[in-house]
């Protein structure tokens, strides 16, 4: 295969046998997984299979205990709070990390994509949640990632104003294509916005699902819940 090929095919991140352990308690254990370049993935899993564990790994934000990540460039997150600096205003927070020069404008193009364009010299404090969710976005994507790292970015938010941000997310993963790894417990939310839905089990990947394909979403909506645990046979009167 010819070396351009290779770099069309390069996948946002590549994991192989990642191991990660709190002491003798071993949360993740030789865990494989791949993401393409425009592909979006959601995890799913129970309370405490290591779900963040496995996102902050891939971040770069704790060390690892075997295995290896291979990802050709740093990677961006969104959390489930904002993380804004406070005391700077909203391009200022977008532009964080980049070159002054041209920053302000990179900042505001960003801001314009998630609708708050016309906010540039505003403050966080002055944000609904939803709002500042979306400037945590553009703050992630203003750096052109291959990998956007998103643990249960919309959580907190309320139900309507979720729906919005899947819409947004949706358009904004369509026209940058990076590899996305959603972090969630929402069954409906990973079936509205994957690919390719991944549950963690036992510290590794124990069951994958396409929820794109036609007719998939309903029979993947009962498998997930199946595997996750949750009994939907009613209690016969
Ligand atoms: N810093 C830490 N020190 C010790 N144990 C930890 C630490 N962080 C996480 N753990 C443990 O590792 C396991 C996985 O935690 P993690 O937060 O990755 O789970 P999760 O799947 O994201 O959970 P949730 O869905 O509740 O957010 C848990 O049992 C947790 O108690």
């Amino acid at each position: 295969m010819s070396a351009p090929l290779l770099a069309q095919v390069a996948p946002a991140v590549r994991v192989a046998g990642l191991t990660r352990a709190y002491g003798d308690r071993v949360v993740i254990d030789r865990l494989d997984l791949t993401i393409a370049r425009g592909e979006f993935v959601a995890l799913l899993g129970e309370s405490g299979c290591g779900k963040t564990t496995l996102l902050r790994a891939l971040a770069g934000l704790d060390p690892i205990d075997g295995g290896r990540i291979e990802a050709p460039r740093e990677p961006a997150v969104v959390f489930q709070e904002h993380r804004l600096l406070p005391w700077d205003s909203l391009w200022r927070n977008v532009s964080l990390g980049l070159p002054e020069m041209g920053a302000r404008e990179r900042a505001a193009a960003a801001l314009a994509e998630v609708g708050l364009g016309g906010r540039l010299d505003d403050w966080p404090r002055n944000l609904s949640g939803g709002q500042a969710q979306r400037v945590a976005l553009a703050r992630a994507l203003v750096q052109e990632p291959e990998l956007l790292l998103l643990d249960e970015p919309f959580a907190a938010l309320d139900a309507l104003t979720r729906i919005r941000m899947h819409v947004l997310v949706k358009d904004l993963v369509a026209r940058h294509r990076p590899g996305v790894l959603l972090v969630t417990h929402d069954v409906e939310e990973a079936i509205a916005l994957a690919d390719r839905i991944l549950v963690m089990r036992g510290g590794a990947i124990a069951a994958e699902h396409r929820p794109t394909e036609p007719g998939r979403p309903a029979a993947t909506r009962a498998a997930l819940l199946a595997e996750l645990g949750v009994e939907l046979d009613l209690p016969s009167a």
